[in-house]
């Protein structure tokens, strides 16, 4: 039997890509509340966004640097499943404001020319013992911006160990996703820009073929 893949597309800000993103077989879909990004969403919006969520698709919140008080806004108008914190929040940050919410939470590992593979370990390891509303690292590319840069790293830095119980992004498309994963083997995978038509605005046929990309490298042997 095949692993699945666990899938997420983040930074939805309309129906129709929240539609397409769960016909197409994701299992979930990011919304995020960063300000600056031109995919943020209100909470209001997020509460309208979530309307169009079945049961058992996950709805994740990207924070970059929030305040309590700016989850619980957000929560109070849309069902986060799980916080993704996307900033330079400590473990001990990470872990009052998901206790405070009780929400699990992922942090995003920022990979660059400089990370060493046991830093990764180390990093996970602290937000571990910080919490137990930690749920795994999203391993994404360090840019100087936060995030949805859609540049990838050098996925040689994952630690083997690390890999079956991360989410692996940073640059994904439908053009090496196959390749990602069946030489990565992560949890999940994580896409944004790569099915874009443009900023905020997704492709449906992007995601599906993405989707596809996924499956059939789940499909290949290891
Ligand atoms: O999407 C944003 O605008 C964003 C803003 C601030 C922090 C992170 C942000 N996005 C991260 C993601 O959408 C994903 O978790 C991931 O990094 C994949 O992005 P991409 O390389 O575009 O596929």
């Amino acid at each position: 039997m095949s692993f699945r893949t666990r899938i997420k597309i983040c930074g939805l800000t309309r129906e129709e890509d929240v539609r397409a993103t769960v016909a197409a077989g994701a299992d979930a879909l990011g919304l995020v509340f960063y300000p600056k990004s031109p995919r943020y969403v209100t909470p209001h919006r997020a509460g309208e966004l979530a309307r169009a969520v079945p049961p058992f698709v996950s709805i994740v919140g990207l924070f970059v640097n929030p305040t309590l008080e700016e989850v619980q806004q957000v929560l109070a108008e849309a069902p986060l499943t799980v916080l993704q914190f996307h900033g330079d929040e400590t473990p001990e940050q990470c872990a009052a404001i998901a206790r405070a919410v009780v929400r699990p939470f992922m942090r995003a590992a920022r990979i660059g020319s400089s990370t060493q593979p046991a830093d990764l370990l180390e990093y996970e390891q602290a937000y571990r013992s910080a919490s137990p509303f930690f749920t795994g690292l999203l391993l994404d590319t360090l840019v100087e911006e936060y995030g949805g840069s859609g540049k990838v790293f050098d996925w040689s830095l994952i630690p083997k160990e690390l890999a079956p119980r991360a989410v692996l992004s940073g640059g994904l498309s439908v053009h090496n996703v196959t390749e990602a994963v069946a030489g990565v083997r992560p949890y999940a995978v994580d896409i944004s820009s790569g099915v874009e038509a443009a900023k905020g605005i997704k492709d449906a046929a992007r995601i599906e073929a993405f989707i596809q990309a996924v499956r059939l490298a789940d499909a290949t042997p290891v």
